[in-house]
Order: C-alpha cells, then sequence, then structure tokens
C-alpha cells in the first residue's frame, strides 16, 4: 500500500452521522456511512449504544422517524438512479418496502400525524410528472391524490391528516404552495405575482395557518406566518439566507438556521414574534437538519465541517452551548481547515470563496492549487468534510472553492448574474480566481488545476476551452458537454426546471450550442481526466463519453474513471477510494512533475 493510499484509508475511514430523525418514542433514527455506504442508524431514547437498522450496498438517501411510534420510514434508489424505493422500519425488526416500482421516483414527503400513512411525490404514471400519492402503512395500499404535470415535492400534511401539501417549483427562484386534499382538489396555499420561493411549510396545528420560509418581497429567504392564500407576514429576515425551520412540538419555538457566508448559525425563535430566545453556541460548521425530541426540552442537529464529518449534536432547552450527542469516529488527524476569502474579478466585485493551504512553508516555487467549482448553478460549495481535497492538501496542493457569481446563499441578485446570456461571466470568475492565485508569490501561477462536478463539470470545460492558457489540468466530474444532447438525455422530470434556469433547448439552441464546451475541444491544451456514473438521470453519461472521445481524437492527454453503479455523484466508499486516488495521481503527475 502506498503512503497515498494510507492516507486516503484514514481519510475515508472516518465515517459521517447526519441527518437525524427523532420518533415519537425518543429514539433518534440518523444516517452512518461506517459500512461503507448511507445507512440508517438509531440511538435508543434512553441513551445507550447506536445500532445499525439499515444494510444496503446502495446509500440511503433520508431517514424519518415516525410521530406515532418508535418506527421510521427510509428512502434509498438501486446504484443512483435516483428511482428511490420507500422501506417502513417497525421500532424493531427488519425493513419492510413499501414501494417496490424501480422506474419510479418516491420523492419523500411526510408521515401523516396519525403516523398510520405516508404521502410522496411519486412519477409512476409518467416519468415527466410526479403525483402525490399517499400510502397505507399497514397494508401498503398506495393512492393517488391528483394527476398533476411537472416535477413536485410533498413538504407535509395538513393538519387535519386528510390533505397534504404539495410544492411545484418550475424555476431555481419560483415555487408556491398547493393543498390537495382527498378527492384531488387543489387549494393554492401562496398565490403571488413574480418569482418568489415558498418553502418548508409547518402548520399550526390549529390548521389557521403555517409558518415557511420564503423570498417574497426581498432578496434572502426568511421565516414567515401566513394565513392560507393570504400574504406572509415575516417574523425573522436576516441579510442572509434562513434555510432550517422546525416547529417545537408545542409550538412555541421555532428552531431556524442562517446561511452566514455559508457558514450555519443555529436560532431559536419566538414563534409568535420571531424574536431570537437563544442561539446556542456551537462550532464552526455547516448544519442540514433539524429534529425536535418529542418532549420539546431538546433539539437535535447535525454538523460537519472542513476537518470532521457530519457528528450528531444536541441543543438542550436553556443550556448556552449545544453538546456532542454521537461522533461515528475521532476527529481525523493532519487535516486543514477552511478560511473564507474573497477575490475581485472582472466588474470589480469581491468573490466569495475557501481557502486552504498545505501544511508547512511553500515552495520557493509556490505551491501548486486545484480551484473546485460547485455544480448548480445554483447551489454554494459549503465548508463541509472534503477528504478527497483533504488529500489533495496532505500531497502539498493548495485549494480554492470560489462560490462565483452565480451560487445562491448571497442573495437573489448575486444569483442572476449567471443566467443565460451571462453565463461566460462566471467563466470570467475563474480566469479571475487564477490571477489573484497568480498574483500571490505562494502559489506557482504555471501549476494551476481546475476541478468540479455537475454544472461544475461544465464550468471546468468551459474553462478550458475558454482560457486554455491559463489552466495545468482538469478534472471534469459528469459535466456538461454540450447542451442538446445533454438536454436530450436528461431525466424528462427535470426538462423544464433546466430549460428555466440554462435556456429553451429549441428556442435557445443557438445560445446553447455556443456555451456548449465540446465544440471547442480542439482549444484544450491541458491534460484531463472525466468521471462518470453510468446511471445518472441528471448528467447524462453521454455528456462525459462525447468530450473523451473529442479529447482522444485531438491526442489531448485524457483519463476516464467510469462506475457502472454510480448516479449523480459517487456514494460508495470503494467508488470514492478508487476515483479518488485516480485524481491524486493525475494532479501529482500534472501539478506536481
Ligand atoms: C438542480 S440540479 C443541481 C444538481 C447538480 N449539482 C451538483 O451535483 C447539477 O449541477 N446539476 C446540473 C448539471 C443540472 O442538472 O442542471
Amino acid at each position: 500500500m502506498t503512503e497515498i493510499e494510507a492516507r486516503l484509508d484514514a481519510l475515508l475511514a472516518a465515517p459521517a452521522a447526519s441527518l437525524p430523525s427523532f420518533a415519537a418514542d425518543g429514539r433518534l433514527y440518523f444516517l452512518c456511512d461506517a459500512g461503507g455506504s448511507a445507512q440508517v442508524w438509531e440511538l435508543p431514547a434512553g441513551g445507550g449504544a447506536p445500532r445499525p437498522r439499515s444494510a444496503h450496498r446502495d446509500a440511503v438517501s433520508f431517514v424519518a422517524g415516525s410521530p406515532a411510534d418508535g418506527g421510521a420510514v427510509f428512502g434509498r434508489d438501486s446504484a443512483g438512479d435516483e428511482r428511490v424505493q420507500l422501506y417502513r422500519l417497525e421500532p424493531e425488526g427488519e425493513p419492510r418496502p413499501l414501494t417496490a416500482d424501480p422506474r419510479t421516483i418516491h420523492a419523500w414527503g411526510a408521515f401523516s400525524p396519525d403516523g398510520r400513512r405516508v404521502a410522496c411525490a411519486a412519477n409512476s404514471r409518467d416519468p415527466a410528472h410526479a403525483d402525490p400519492v399517499v400510502i397505507d402503512i399497514a397494508t401498503g395500499a398506495a393512492t393517488r391524490l391528483r394527476e398533476v404535470q411537472g416535477p413536485h415535492e410533498l413538504p407535509g400534511w395538513m393538519p387535519d391528516g386528510r390533505s397534504v401539501v404539495l410544492s411545484t417549483a418550475p424555476r431555481t427562484f419560483e415555487s408556491e404552495l398547493i393543498a390537495v386534499a382527498p378527492d384531488g382538489a387543489a387549494t393554492p396555499l401562496t398565490p403571488h405575482q413574480g418569482d418568489w420561493r415558498h418553502m418548508n411549510p409547518r402548520w399550526r396545528k390549529d390548521g389557521e395557518g403555517f409558518w415557511l420560509l420564503t423570498d417574497r418581497g426581498g432578496e434572502f429567504l426568511c421565516v414567515a406566518f401566513m394565513l392560507p392564500g393570504g400574504t406572509p407576514r415575516r417574523l425573522f429576515a436576516p441579510d442572509a439566507d434562513v434555510e432550517k425551520l422546525e416547529v417545537s412540538p408545542d409550538q412555541s419555538r421555532l428552531a431556524v438556521v442562517v446561511n452566514e457566508a455559508a457558514w450555519s448559525r443555529l436560532h431559536i425563535l419566538d414563534a409568535a414574534t420571531g424574536a431570537v430566545l437563544e442561539s446556542p453556541e456551537h462550532p464552526p460548521g455547516v448544519i442540514t437538519k433539524l429534529s425536535w425530541h418529542p418532549d420539546g426540552g431538546s433539539l437535535a442537529f447535525d454538523l460537519v465541517c472542513p476537518t470532521r464529518p457530519a457528528t450528531l449534536w444536541r441543543h438542550r432547552r436553556g443550556e448556552a452551548a449545544a453538546e456532542l450527542l454521537f461522533a461515528a469516529s475521532a476527529a481525523p488527524e493532519a487535516v486543514v481547515d477552511w478560511q473564507t476569502v474573497s477575490f475581485p474579478t472582472f466588474d470589480s466585485r469581491d468573490l466569495p470563496g475557501f481557502l486552504a493551504l498545505p501544511a508547512g512553508e511553500a515552495p520557493a516555487r509556490g505551491w501548486p492549487v486545484l480551484v473546485w467549482v460547485h455544480g448548480g448553478p445554483a447551489m454554494q460549495a459549503l465548508p463541509n468534510w472534503r477528504p478527497d481535497l483533504q488529500l489533495m492538501l496532505s500531497l502539498g496542493i493548495a485549494v480554492l472553492v470560489p462560490n462565483v457569481r452565480g451560487s445562491t446563499g448571497y442573495g437573489r441578485d448575486y444569483a442572476a448574474l449567471d443566467d443565460r446570456e451571462k453565463r461566460m461571466d462566471s467563466v470570467r470568475d475563474l480566469a479571475a480566481a487564477h490571477a489573484w492565485l497568480g498574483a500571490q508569490p505562494r502559489f506557482d501561477k504555471q501549476r494551476i488545476g481546475i476541478m468540479g462536478q455537475s454544472y461544475g463539470g461544465w464550468m471546468v470545460l468551459a474553462a478550458v476551452t475558454e482560457q486554455p492558457e491559463l489552466w495545468a489540468a482538469g478534472v471534469d466530474y459528469y459535466g456538461i458537454a454540450r447542451w442538446k444532447t445533454f438536454f436530450e438525455r436528461t431525466g424528462p422530470w427535470r426538462v423544464g426546471h433546466r430549460a428555466a434556469e440554462y435556456g429553451d433547448p429549441v428556442a435557445d439552441a443557438e445560445l446553447l450550442e455556443r456555451l456548449s464546451p465540446l465544440h471547442k475541444a480542439g482549444d484544450i491544451r491541458c491534460p484531463m481526466l472525466v468521471a462518470q456514473g453510468l446511471t445518472d438521470p441528471r448528467v447524462p453519461p453521454h455528456e462525459s463519453a462525447q468530450i473523451v472521445q473529442a479529447l482522444k481524437n485531438r491526442n489531448v492527454p485524457v483519463e476516464s474513471v467510469i462506475f457502472p453503479d454510480e448516479g449523480h455523484g459517487f456514494l460508495k466508499r470503494d467508488n470514492r477510494r478508487t476515483v479518488m486516488l485516480a485524481v491524486a495521481g493525475f494532479l501529482r503527475q500534472h501539478l506536481m512533475g
């Protein structure tokens, strides 16, 4: 075993514990990847050792504790195909399938208030349309409430336990909530003019109204309360996105998470006024899930940061600081924290990002650098645990993780700066990042590589074709090479939403062809590595196949790493190890030679 393999194995051996969800009897379900992929585990209600409750090679994507007993429901797909199937866990015993249609996506929704049924949005009728479906847990009987058009999510039930709430998001910054009754009748809950988001509804038990996250009338998502069909009344509106909202069981308090330049901050609010009651201290990091204990006396949440995989934390009501509830492993050793930075770009903006430096002094010629580009584009690179980047840092490669224009988390206006004809401005931001790095003697501007996933893979291909003189190496994880073929093959349920983001494949065909790096593959000068999962329903494998072939036809050095059992992301530990070692070897050869 090489030193690099040993280092990576040590990094990958640190499992994560995330996505906590209490069940009615006080046990805490969560996901843990100690066995090589995320599976369901539980912490007993009275404390004690955690235990695994599922065992699949494929990763579980969520787990929800029952509001009525010690059971749960969880979901997993097959080999990354995102056709999520639902499973029931009784308080004791093995999982039992609630759905078993491998062609259908059962997008998780919620338990009914009495815990006897679950609701999801399922595209069983037509791949392009996700209908609200209610499933009886005891019998497995499934009932479609309504036939709808397009993709939907199902964020919850109405308090009456009869109607469900459906969410439709035709565009990134537009979403609305609709009540669907047992007879299929649909009632808009958030009618509005213009593109505004209405998310995360949590009903008051009397059914008179609901709390939600919305950006209606502002730049950022805030906490509001509204009556069905009414106007949101803002309760808590910091100059930042509020990303999580959970109401305490007695409905007197709201747990919320604020995105502060990508770092998470937990607050407990007065549910009636929105006043901040508590701001429990917690380590710097990213919180992705909140769950109130059924007795309302404490709140569980997960927290991940650049130096440690996700761990579980608990805030006890009235305590000044949160306490560590469960860690699946000790904190990894010899890891590097990320520092928040900003850098200037072509239109006099300062762009946010994160920088991580190898240990010790920079070499005389300066460190080589890897610029890592997130996907989306309406997403945000977060300061979370990245064993792949920690491995590069161990090799002596510095890392810059920019949130160029188009990223979320910095307001609606910033996210719109890369829309349609302005798309290449975000690629110009990558050149600005390169210039900022190259102007610093601690970095070697001749040895700056670029890496990205999904839309970030497109950014890599756009950068190495538009700016071939800048980049010493490129790593493309399942990126788009040609928008025309992307739209022809991506999942039919997502074409409308993506067309709203990128442009219509017919009406904007000329723009999309201009933005397709495949046509400029001959301009690429640097060696490339391309990685792809063959069951990816978002970015078709055909995209990677095209760019690899184009590079081979032009004798550009290209490596490819293909996984038959992965989709839009590499979730299985053995596959992650394979691709991370391939990237490490590739970057050592081309950034450190
Ligand atoms: C709205 S899908 C975002 C998921 C993905 N991001 C990271 O993996 C992504 O970038 N998808 C792009 C290619 C898309 O589907 O348009």
